[in-house]
């Protein structure tokens, strides 16, 4: 058993059907799971439990309740009050949540949603088996919209998708893992990431080592979007970077504040890579064509992405490029606007959703988020666990955007979609703090990892 984030490097994620495929392999062989399971579950409860009350226990119609079962014989074997039931107890030293896990198939009825209303205010802490009960495992959206936070969750042989990605975040609370001892034997769903390995630079190499990144955006208004997203690339590495600032004289200066940073414009420089849209505004579809038919290598974010959204010309342009030399980065609502959906539907299933624009538009597509996803045509999907509300603030979108141009510039060999892992990974571990975070301290923390 192992405690899960941050993680050390990337884990597989299987899906219900996978995991039940592995589950039905393992029993041939391994017929006791739910013993180990069970056994798994007490030996957290101990670690958790909080003063002389009894465990309650709330066990379900299906193997989740079995796990929650053998975990109430466990801890009686050892001679802890235990109290298996669906209404609290007095004073519960701790509270299992073995309601539903995998089995989730309807939203919770009113009889388990009163027991869930229970466990929720008993002032326990909640530990629960597999997934908190009532997580959809694929999607992490909670069925119904009732669903048990947890303060710890045992996931239990595999990992599933849904506790890291969508609303899991917020169920979960603190996630273990046990594999019961079983190696999958399936292709994973999905990636959990890991750390990548930073831009290595020889002894030798000099700024035309490290590539160039031409940042096209900030409008009148909103050149500080464009500023960050420069300023976040040059953090990375990147040998030499340019900001197009639309609407602006090219004599004025790059960024006042950041005299490393210079004017520069697509014509004169057709190797960079492009990070094309921080606030950008509607202007920015006049300057995309350009972009998209001669740009070797995009990043494309915020009000690009919105002209995009609107031009079938500019998606069939996004379409003709070279296979992975485009990673598009909305958040949800801009995922909404390329898909034609609304937002509740890109969130109901955050994976299907990203997975079916790279599909449609023939890149990688980074939705962000909690639990960011990183989506491309013939790769399995990832999704990026680390990172938190602290990043919840304007601007730390364009960080990204200046991170995935600075991180391509550097290894010009690299696939969009190894890209995308590698830069939100970071961008996301950068961002775990308390409080929130401001874009510009951001930045700091990136380089401070380099
Ligand atoms: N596949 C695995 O990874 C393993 C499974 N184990 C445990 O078994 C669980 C899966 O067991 P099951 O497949 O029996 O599934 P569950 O125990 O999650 O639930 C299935 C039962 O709940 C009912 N149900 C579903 N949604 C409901 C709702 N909203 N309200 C009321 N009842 C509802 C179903 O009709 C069925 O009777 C895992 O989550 C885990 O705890 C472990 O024992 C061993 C490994
Ligand atoms: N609660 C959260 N957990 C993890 N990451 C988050 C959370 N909120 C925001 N982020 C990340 O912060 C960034 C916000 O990007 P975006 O919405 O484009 O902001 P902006 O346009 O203001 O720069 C994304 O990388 C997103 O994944």
């Amino acid at each position: 058993m192992q405690a899960l984030l941050p993680t050390r490097s990337t884990l597989p994620l299987f899906d219900v059907a996978a995991s039940r495929r592995i589950e039905a392999r393992a029993l041939a062989h391994s017929p006791d799971l739910m013993e180990r399971a069970g056994l798994a579950v007490a030996k957290l409860a101990l670690a958790l439990r909080r003063g002389e009350g009894p465990i309650w226990i709330a066990c379900g119609p299906g193997n989740n309740g079995g796990d929650g079962r053998v975990a109430a014989r466990r801890l009686s074997e050892i001679g802890l009050p235990v109290h298996v039931g669906h209404t609290a107890p007095p004073q519960p030293s701790l509270v299992i949540d073995a309601l539903l896990g995998l089995g989730l198939n309807r939203p919770p009825d009113a009889a388990l949603q009163t027991t869930i209303a229970a466990m929720q205010t008993c002032g326990a802490t909640i530990l629960a088996v597999d997934l908190p009960s009532g997580l959809l495992a694929d999607t992490g959206q909670a069925a119904g919209g009732a669903a048990v936070r947890a303060d710890h969750t045992l996931a239990l042989l595999t990992l599933k998708p849904g506790l890291f990605t969508g609303e899991g975040r917020g169920y979960g609370g603190q996630l273990w893992f046990d594999d019961l001892g079983i190696t999958p034997d399936e292709v994973a769903s999905a990636d959990l990431l890991g750390p990548s390995p930073l831009p290595q630079r020889n002894p030798t190499s000099h700024k035309g080592s490290h590539g160039q990144v031409l940042i096209v955006g900030g409008a009148p208004g909103m050149q500080g979007a464009a500023r960050l997203a420069a300023r976040a690339a040059l953090a990375c590495g990147a040998g030499r970077v340019y900001v197009d600032l639309l609407g602006l004289p090219a004599t004025e200066p790059a960024d006042p504040g950041q005299p490393e940073l210079m004017r520069g414009r697509l014509a004169d420089l057709p190797q960079a890579v492009g990070v094309v849209g921080c606030g950008a505004g509607p202007t920015i579809a006049d300057a995309l064509p350009a972009l998209l038919r001669e740009a070797p290598k995009l990043v494309i974010d915020a009000d690009a992405l919105n002209a995009i959204a609107a031009d079938d010309e500019l998606q069939t342009l996004v379409r003709a490029r070279t296979a992975g030399s485009t990673l598009l980065t909305p958040h949800p609502l801009e995922a909404a606007r390329l898909l034609g959906c609304d937002t509740s539907a890109v969130q109901a299933d955050r994976l299907a959703a990203a997975s079916e624009l790279a599909r449609r538009l023939a890149c990688t597509v980074v939705l962000k988020g909690s639990g960011s996803i990183i989506a491309s045509p013939g790769e399995r999907p990832a999704i990026c666990a680390s990172g938190g509300p602290a990043l919840a603030t304007a601007g730390s979108g364009d960080v990204l955007a200046g991170w995935l141009g600075g991180l391509w510039a550097q290894q010009p060999g690299a696939s969009g979609h190894a890209i995308a892992c590698a830069g939100v990974d970071a961008h996301g571990r950068a961002g775990e703090a308390g409080g929130v975070l401001r874009a510009g301290d951001l930045i700091e923390r990136l380089a401070a990892r380099r």
